[in-house]
């Protein structure tokens, strides 16, 4: 063995250690061992070539030169799906997770490509009719139009019936006319607008027969193909450096009575007939908000999988990383062995799995009420965007503050950008902000939680994401503590039943001493986020542990027993983090306590053997993480160095600005 491939001693030791059968996980993870195989061939087809490899790391080139480097390995990740990739796997994988995921082999940053695959097409499928998408879709599919989606303004992101965008229908051309009536009408923020797409989805104003008729979305060319030039009565391009996403060309956008034809209106849900008459599809008031729903449907898995990869690079460092002594004169421990980093890195491995399952579990709920909606049922629509905005602002806050954990476990080398932490959180932390902020989407869901809570005080029977609230009403006084999964689970539901019915309160108390209700809600927001959280909290770990059950009823025992020190560290550490609210909402006493701390350390004991083969589980190719410090080998040191040499600040042993600038300032008296 080659120094070069040789797996460093520590990490050697670690995987000698694991006691579970790694694969095993892995399966489980990915949905069946059938998903693993063909997520594998996939990695196989795209990225044996190597072709993610650049010369010098994106870091050190210049704007331009960045984007210029994202366009070209875009292009070529995309030549080899279309050429390769889904000769193999079918065209029904275009637009899969696995895709997206692999590609982060080839980008640290983000690819221009991403809205396109992300958004644009998602918006074709979801909003267009039949005929639109036999139009559209080919086209897009095949990258013979490159879109965004360009719905968030200057003036406006979060209110998006405040957009000020006008499509103005004109009968006599049959033709919508798209204006920008104010500065902050401009778009802004869309990815792959500034630079790289020919075409975008617009959310604008609709106006017919001299009325609005609110948001509603239109495909719309703003470059020519050939020349790439932004067509007359467009105004085009990118919106200057941002904290992550610098490859992927944010833009703004603006129209000066710029013409569409009629058909480029997305009529699957209204229409504008010829005569400018305005039909509405009587389902329900916010389908054309549908595409936001799926991105933040698949965000929750995005969260997990950033999670996986830094907790993969943090723990893999902190097995191989030695330092400080704990007798005088003993070797130096393992940063791993210290109680502290597993409370650190232990939580994220477990978040990253709670995530991932919720993320399964929240996909097929997705496409059932997709199939109810397509027989015209769209009564399933309301819990499934409570579910979706709440778990969507929860797995992107969490995942933004464990990654940044991660960077802290791996002290200074975390905070260099060849660890990848630093792109790993700017990318997840935009995630929190775009398709809708955090406190917002909490605010949606709390909006659905207080009805649901008013049904089940009238006595109905509330759908079942919310079906503790009926045995709210049924049991009086404090829930018993029980330091069981299912337990603890129902302790939590009873958290977020009482956080709601505060609320509740709350409200009804302000409207009764004068306030009107839109007054009283705006009083009670930061309890109604509160609540919101806790609901979102039950939500995922009863999901978690429900999973975990179903999913390992036939994995070997050690595999069980891992996957349950697992879900058991989780359930108990947000116990542990949630004391004040188990004390008022439970009969939890200190000693119930005490008891859940011992738990919790004997917990973090019991999983640090098999701390390695739990992020091997994750089997996250060294070319995906993109981490000096978190490679399978473990040779750190040894690509820290590598690194140094890429770096063009070393290819002169003398700076020129030595005798411009330092050498004159040493000369010169003071
Ligand atoms: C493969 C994937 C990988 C990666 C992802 C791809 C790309 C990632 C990169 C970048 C992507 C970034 C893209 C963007 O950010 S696009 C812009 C996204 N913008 C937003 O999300 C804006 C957030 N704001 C909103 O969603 C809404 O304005 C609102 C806050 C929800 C309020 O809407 P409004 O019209 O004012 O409605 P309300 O009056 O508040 O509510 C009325 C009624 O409607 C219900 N409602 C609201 N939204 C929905 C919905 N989407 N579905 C169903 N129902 C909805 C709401 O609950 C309320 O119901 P009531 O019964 O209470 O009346
Ligand atoms: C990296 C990135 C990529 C993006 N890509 C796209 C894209 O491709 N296409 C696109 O259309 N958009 C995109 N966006 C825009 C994004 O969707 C918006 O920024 C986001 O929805 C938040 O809206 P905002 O910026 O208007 O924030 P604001 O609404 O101005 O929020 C500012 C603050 O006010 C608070 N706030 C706002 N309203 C309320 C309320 N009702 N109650 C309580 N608090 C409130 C928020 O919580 C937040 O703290 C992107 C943004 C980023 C950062």
């Amino acid at each position: 063995m080659t120094s070069k491939n040789k797996i460093n001693e520590d990490l050697a030791n670690e995987r000698r250690k694991c006691n579970f059968n790694i694969e095993e996980v892995t399966y489980i993870l990915d949905g069946g061992k059938e998903k693993t195989l063909q997520r594998k061939k996939i990695e196989d087809v795209a990225l044996n070539g190597g072709a993610s490899v650049d010369d010098i790391p994106e870091e050190y080139l210049s704007a331009r030169e960045r984007y210029e480097n994202a366009i070209r390995k875009s292009c070529i990740y995309t030549n080899i799906v279309k050429n390769e990739v889904l000769e193999i796997t079918g065209i029904e994988n275009y637009g899969s997770p696995v895709l997206r995921r692999t590609g982060d082999a080839f980008f640290k940053d983000i690819s221009p490509f991403m809205l396109h695959l992300g958004m644009f097409v998602p918006s074709i499928i979801g909003q267009c009719t039949a005929e639109q998408q036999a139009t559209w879709l080919p086209r897009a599919l095949d990258m013979k139009i490159i879109g965004a989606y360009a719905q968030t303004e200057l003036g406006h992101g979060t209110f998006i019936r405040g957009l000020e965008t006008t499509a103005t229908y004109d009968p006599e051309t049959e033709e919508f006319v798209l204006h920008s009536p104010t500065i902050t009408s401009y778009k802004w923020w869309a990815g792959g607008l500034g630079r790289t797409a020919n075409h975008c989805t617009v959310v604008a104003q609709l106006y017919t027969q001299g009325k609005c008729h609110g948001t509603h979305l239109f495909i719309v060319q703003i470059r020519d193909l050939e020349t790439h030039m932004p067509l007359p009565g467009v105004k085009v391009g990118e919106i200057g450096p941002r904290m992550g996403f610098n490859t992927a060309d944010n833009g703004f956008l603006g129209f000066n009575n710029y013409r569409i034809p009629r058909m480029n209106m997305m009529m699957k849900n209204a229409q504008v007939l010829k005569d400018g008459t305005y039909v509405k599809a009587a389902r329900h008031g916010k389908l054309t908000y549908g595409t936001m729903v799926f991105v933040r449907v698949t965000l929750v898995g995005e969260a997990s999988f950033n999670l996986a990869k830094a907790v993969t690079i943090a723990v893999r460092y902190s097995a191989v990383r030695r330092q400080s002594e704990l007798r005088p004169g003993s070797i130096e421990p393992q940063i791993l062995d210290y109680p502290t980093q597993q409370h650190k890195l232990f939580i994220c491995i477990a978040t990253a799995h709670a995530f991932q399952l919720t993320a399964s579990w929240l996909w097929n709920t997705f496409t059932a009420v997709q199939a109810e909606m397509k027989k015209g049922n769209v009564d399933t629509l309301p819990e499934l965007h409570a579910l979706s905005s709440c778990l969507k602002a929860l797995s992107t806050s969490d995942a933004t503050a464990y990654i940044e954990q991660c960077r802290f476990a791996c002290g200074g080398h975390g905070y260099m950008l060849s660890s990848n932490l630093p792109f790993l959180y700017a990318f997840v932390v935009a995630t929190r902000t775009y398709e809708g902020d955090y406190t917002v989407l909490l605010l949606q869901t709390a909006r659905f939680l207080v009805k649901a809570w008013e049904q089940a005080e009238s006595g109905k029977v509330v759908t079942p994401t919310v079906a503790y609230l009926n045995r709210h009403f049924t049991t009086n006084g404090k829930m018993i503590w029980d330091n069981s999964p299912e337990g603890i689970i129902r302790v939590f539901q009873s958290v977020a039943a009482g956080k709601i019915s505060l609320c509740v309160r709350s409200i009804r108390n302000r409207i009764t001493s004068g306030m009107d209700h839109e007054d009283a809600w705006l009083m009670t927001t930061v309890q109604l986020v509160n609540a919101a959280e806790a609901h979102c909290r039950s939500v995922i770990l009863h999901t978690y542990w429900n999973e975990i059950v179903r999913l390992t009823k036939h994995s070997s025992d050690n595999v069980k027993t891992v996957l349950n020190q697992l879900v058991m560290l989780y359930l108990t550490y947000w116990a542990l983090e949630r004391t004040g609210d188990l004390l008022r909402y439970s009969t939890i006493s200190e000693n119930d306590i005490d008891l859940l701390q011992r738990q919790y350390e004997e917990l973090l004991v019991k999983i640090r053997p098999n701390a390695v083969g739990l992020v091997d589980a994750f089997d996250i190719r060294d070319e995906i993480l993109q981490s000096t410090l978190g490679s399978y080998d473990g040779r750190v040191y040894e690509r820290l160095m590598e690194e140094v040499q890429k770096n063009p600040l070393n290819k002169e042993p003398v700076d020129p600005s030595f005798h411009k600038y330092l050498k004159p300032l040493m000369k010169s008296k003071i």
